[in-house]
């Protein structure tokens, strides 16, 4: 028998004493670790829901937002866990019908009774806030837009949902929610990072909003929303342009282009080969323009394409006073904007053509992205359709001179450089939840969003649980070493030589 083998048989550790009191331990840490997991676990998740109708100038959208009951506050809680497309155009577009306004948002209501557990829909708030269109049809028709408002909430009343309201959300408060919802799914706000503005451009109106650090909202106040959330102050910079989506600035373009009543327009930011016939009186039949409309009119003209980039900005600057400013700067039409500054998301409208036009990635030199849209230009209108035999003729037909205001807009109008232009991400999506005012608005009305910041809990869970292991470990370890002394053969261990 080796001297080493006779070690290990005589070895006090290994008796039938400190191997009970080994699996008492055991068991014991096994049972205190329980005792930490289930004592401080979370408690079982139940979650609350509010839904919020955007009905804006082109379509109406409805979105659901979900959050655990509990710890409401902790930063980017809350997402979208549903979204539905309402088929059809926006609500200021059934001014003459306004039932069927009402009519059109049942399948997306009937959709929401389906997400929303029933035990819920009682408590859940329902929002409608509409944005441009309705703006336009107030100013045209205050009359029709009641009408258009009564329709709709007498047909959101009849839902099982906490209706809260329709009413026409200010441009301020569009522009200021886009951003708050940016910044709060990037988890910006509860950690004090720098922000990100928040560039949205819809079908009548478009915003930009961004916080400057030279800019205290003195110069121009109406401009200037300031902000107290999670402890940190923030003084944001936000306009909205009414009349400068892209379907009233494609109306604004054509009506600078028919101002002597032509019968043929031809115009550069359509592609050769295309051609329509256009009415006169539905062309202006928007405030954008009606003031414009060429007297006496003929009833319709010829629109026809020629597909040139350079033609169509020269068009499209038409629609932008760049030379009135009582500020030290502006962007155009004589409207206060501070330097730029931080990164930007640009959403909405602007996604939807970028990412047609594949231009989503702003590291392509701005050089480049304008040579990519004249390119798109000048493709012949047979060619177009038959690239793309799948998306509709209409949003096909815009693309030229959507992508053309777009960039007019960010490099003239918002004064965005070759150097700053990499600053702006066009996105749709932010963490599975949809860019957009919906949910800052949400967020406010139900004021999850506190001004100070709360009080961080002591430990998390998991960190809760380690500390009691390993305290539990060192008791045990302390323990056995103390039986030491009492256990007559422990104290005799035999001597490695
Ligand atoms: N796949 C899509 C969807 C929409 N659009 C266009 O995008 C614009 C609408 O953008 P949106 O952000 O939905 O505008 P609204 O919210 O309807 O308008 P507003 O915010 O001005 O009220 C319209 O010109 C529409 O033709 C597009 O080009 N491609
Ligand atoms: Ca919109």
């Amino acid at each position: 028998m080796s001297a080493q083998r006779e070690m290990k048989e005589k070895n006090p550790w290994h008796t039938p004493a400190t191997i009970i009191i080994t699996v008492i331990g055991v068991i014991a840490i096994v049972a205190l670790v329980t005792v930490a997991v289930l004592q401080n676990k979370p408690l079982p998740k139940k979650y609350k829901y509010g839904i919020v109708l955007d009905a804006g100038s082109s379509h109406t959208a409805l979105y659901i937002y979900g959050w655990p009951a509990e710890k409401v506050n902790d930063t980017g809680r809350v997402v979208q866990v549903h979204s539905c497309k309402v088929k059809g155009p926006g609500i200021s577009s059934y001014a003459s019908a306004p039932l069927n306004a009402g009519e059109s948002l049942k399948v997306c209501m009937l959709e929401a009774k389906d997400q929303v557990p029933s035990k819920r829909h009682q408590e859940t708030p329902l929002y409608l806030g509409a944005t441009a269109g309705m703006r336009l049809l107030n100013i045209e028709n205050s009359t029709a837009s009641d009408g258009v408002f009564q329709a709709v909430s007498q047909a959101l009343q009849t839902s099982p949902f906490s209706f809260q309201g329709a009413r026409i959300i200010s441009g301020q408060e569009e522009g200021a929610f886009g951003w708050v919802t940016v910044n709060y799914l990037d988890d910006r706000l509860k950690q004090g990072l720098e922000t990100t503005g928040a560039l949205d451009l819809g079908g009548a109106s478009t915003q930009i909003s961004f916080v400057s650090d030279n800019y205290d909202g003195s110069e121009s106040p109406k401009n200037s929303v300031t902000f107290r959330l999670y402890g940190n102050d923030y003084n944001l910079y936000t306009h909205s342009f009414l009349c400068y989506g892209k379907d009233q600035v494609l109306r604004m373009t054509l009506a600078h282009q028919t101002q002597s009543g032509p019968a043929t327009v031809l115009d550069p930011c359509f592609h050769r080969g295309y051609t329509a016939i256009k009415n006169y009186t539905v062309l202006y039949d928007t405030p954008c323009v009606s003031d414009r409309k060429p007297q006496p009119a003929p009833a319709s003209f010829n629109h026809t394409g020629t597909g040139d980039f350079q033609e169509c900005q020269r068009v499209v600057r038409n629609v932008f006073n760049f030379t009135d400013c009582k500020y030290s700067r502006c962007s155009f039409n004589g409207v206060f904007q501070p330097s730029l500054q931080g990164p930007f998301g640009a959403f909405s409208a602007y996604y939807f053509v970028m990412n047609f036009l594949n231009l989503t990635d702003t590291s392509t030199p701005l050089e480049d992205v304008k040579k990519k849209i004249t390119n798109y230009c000048a493709t012949p209108w047979e060619q177009i359709k038959e690239q793309y035999p799948h998306i509709k003729q209409k949003y096909l037909a815009e693309y030229c001179f959507s992508g053309t205001y777009i960039i007019t807009l960010l490099t003239e109008g918002y004064n965005f450089t070759s150097e700053n232009y990499p600053n702006i991400k066009f996105i749709k999506k932010i963490k599975d939840s949809d860019a957009g005012w919906t949910l800052g608005y949400m967020l406010n009305l139900t004021n999850m969003i506190p001004a100070e910041a709360p009080d961080k809990p002591p430990l998390p869970h998991g960190g809760y649980v380690s500390i009691v292991t390993i305290i539990a470990i060192l008791l045990f370890v302390l323990i056995i070493f103390s039986l030491r002394p009492i256990w007559p053969r422990c104290s005799k261990r035999p001597q490695i030589i």
